[in-house]
């Protein structure tokens, strides 16, 4: 019986087996890095146990495990609420190829939205580095920004070099935190970003780095950080720092980013 039902393979259990590739790959991928990994694991060996106990027809066993794993589902959102969060982020970014498509059917034309300049960021940020000036710059790409905006100083402003570096002066009053850019404005100054845990993070970094991984672990958003200690211009995106040679690969990097 159970072997008729075995080659009984079709189309569709291939592309459930692969679905759930994907999803577990996905999990992964959320979780690396994180403390949530061990918990992750953890869940799997447990299930792995569970079904080989089910399958084995352990019944007490399997009953326990079961249960266990049933109750856990809840005690999982709680513990999973940043990736849960962040997952949902990821499955509903406008990064799809499909939904890029879908925004050139829109009826408000692309060339109407204000799309950010990135020369004057990268001329600043050159700037600062030559001066040691930290700076921490957020540029908004699909995702809305507005879980952090709140924590700083709201404002409108048009992007421009000596806007950002007047803004990470030193003696300036608004130099603390990071500066958020949506769609070429400085939206809000003095915000504090949600600091990432993920230990393999180079100690070097200090919070402005860690501030920087967070947000765009927790958004789509991509980040730019001159270093204070030794005037290094790091870019940001996706959790991840991204490596380059010259500031006009960086430029264009960036241009692609957020096109
Ligand atoms: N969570 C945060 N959100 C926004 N800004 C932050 C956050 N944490 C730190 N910063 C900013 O980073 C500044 C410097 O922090 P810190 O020296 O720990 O960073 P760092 O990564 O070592 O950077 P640097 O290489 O510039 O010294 C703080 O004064 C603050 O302006």
């Amino acid at each position: 019986m159970d072997l008729i039902e075995f080659t009984d393979f079709r189309i569709i259990d291939a592309i459930d087996i692969l679905l759930v590739a994907a999803l577990l790959y996905y999990l992964y991928r959320l979780v690396k890095g994180t403390v949530a990994i061990n918990i992750f694991i953890g869940i799997v060996i447990i299930y792995g146990i569970w079904r080989l106990t089910e399958l084995l027809e352990m019944e007490l066993m399997s009953k326990i495990l079961g249960g266990f794993l049933g109750v856990g589902m809840f005690a999982l959102i709680v513990v999973f609420q940043q990736e849960i969060r962040k997952f949902l982020l990821m499955v509903g970014s406008t990064n799809f190829n499909a939904k890029r498509i879908f925004r050139q059917f829109k009826t408000i034309s692309r060339d109407t939205v204000a799309t950010t300049n990135i020369a004057p960021i990268i001329k600043a940020c050159k700037k600062m580095a030559d001066t040691n000036t930290g700076a921490l710059i957020v540029i908004k790409r699909n995702n809305s920004l507005d879980f952090v905006k709140s924590s700083g100083d709201e404002m409108n402003l048009e992007v421009n070099q000596p806007i950002i570096e007047s803004i990470f002066y030193k003696n300036s009053p608004l130099h603390d935190g990071a500066m958020l850019i949506e769609e070429n404005k400085v939206t809000a100054t003095r915000v504090i970003l949600p600091v990432s845990n993920d230990r393999n993070i180079p100690l070097r970094f200090g919070l402005r780095h860690r501030a920087a991984v967070g947000v765009t672990e927790k958004s789509d958003a991509v980040c730019l950080v001159v270093s204070e200690e030794n005037g290094q211009i790091s870019y940001l995106k996706d959790g991840d720092f991204v490596l380059y040679d010259t500031l006009e690969e960086l430029t264009q990097i960036i241009h692609k980013d957020l096109s």
